[in-house]
């Protein structure tokens, strides 16, 4: 039987490019264009192009459900959700459900208002969720355990959280990665920490929201959801850390790292990553 384990990284990343998937993301209007950069780059509209899928940022509800219906991922962010967005998300969902389209949550908040946490559980209850992102806070919260989440940032401890990933995974049949300075990737059977990234990751608004549309279009090239969001959360770990290492460029502070950061992404699959194998660490096994 074939583990989780089994792929090759580079192999994923040229299976990307050459798949070129369709993914369509409802999303934040924080994240979708990054007002502190000069070119006001759409971060993550780019992070998906920049992958080797295909973005496109369709969420009014007349159209989403065609526009998922030609798709080969969607993504659901909930960061600025209005009354409108929400019921996009359930009509993006509800194709995606139907199509058989690999459908990636990020829960942005939740535990945060009654409002983010009604959401939140409608999302994971109504629709048939693939991969659910988000912070150790965000996923402490859908597992319905303590959480403290401020806004969208995760606060306080979890040292648990691998537990609480593989509960949040049996709770919404998602493979489920938590994000923080170390990621968890769960299943209900088995929980992996992957040991890649930067803490100049957590500097700036936007790297939880293109962790999920990195997930969304490596799910969208591949046949196995939990492999992909495996290494999907490697790659974009390991981008972070060729970035850091200023192998895209010199950078001064979180603002440039930011750029060198997505010029990583564009230019992983030309890097040598001798040691991405051994990044992915089994913690937990049902
Ligand atoms: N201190 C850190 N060290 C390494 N990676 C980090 C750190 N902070 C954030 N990251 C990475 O940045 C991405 C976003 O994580 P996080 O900040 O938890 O999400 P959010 O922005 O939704 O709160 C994840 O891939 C995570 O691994
Ligand atoms: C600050 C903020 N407020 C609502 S959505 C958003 C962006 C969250 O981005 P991320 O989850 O990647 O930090
Ligand atoms: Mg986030």
């Amino acid at each position: 039987m074939s583990s989780t384990l089994d792929f090759d990284l580079a192999e994923t990343l040229s299976t990307i490019e050459s798949a070129s998937p369709l993914v369509n993301c409802v999303t934040n209007a924080v994240t979708v264009n990054c007002v502190t950069n000069a070119v006001t780059v759409n971060d993550v509209a780019n992070a998906t192009l920049y992958w080797g899928g295909l973005p496109v940022m369709s969420d009014d509800e007349r159209e989403v459900g065609d526009m998922v219906a030609g798709a080969q991922a969607c993504l659901l962010n909930m960061g600025t959700v209005s009354e409108e967005g929400e019921a996009a998300m359930v009509a993006a969902g509800e194709s995606a459900g139907e199509n058989g389209v690999p459908l990636v949550v990020d829960p942005v908040g939740v535990g945060a208002t009654p409002t983010r946490d009604r959401v939140a559980d409608r999302l994971v209850t109504d629709l048939s969720v693939d991969v659910l992102n988000g912070n150790y806070g965000e996923i402490s919260a859908i597992a319905g355990e303590d959480a403290d989440v401020r806004g969208v940032e995760s606060v306080g401890e979890y040292a648990d959280i691998a537990v609480t990933a593989m509960a949040c995974a049996r709770r919404t049949g998602a493979v489920v990665v938590a994000s923080g300075e170390t990621d968890v990737v769960a299943t209900e059977d088995e929980a992996f920490e992957v040991h890649a990234g930067h803490e100049m990751m957590g500097r700036f608004v936007g790297t939880g929201c293109m962790l999920g549309v990195t997930l969304a279009t490596f799910a969208g090239a591949a046949d196995d959801v939990a492999r992909a969001a495996l290494a999907g959360t490697l790659a974009y770990g390991l981008a972070g850390e060729v970035a850091a290492d200023g192998q895209f460029g010199d950078y001064a502070g979180p603002a440039s790292y930011r750029v060198a950061f997505l010029d990583a992404i564009a230019g992983l699959d030309g890097v040598d990553l001798p040691d991405a194998d051994s990044r992915i660490e089994r913690v937990v096994e049902a």
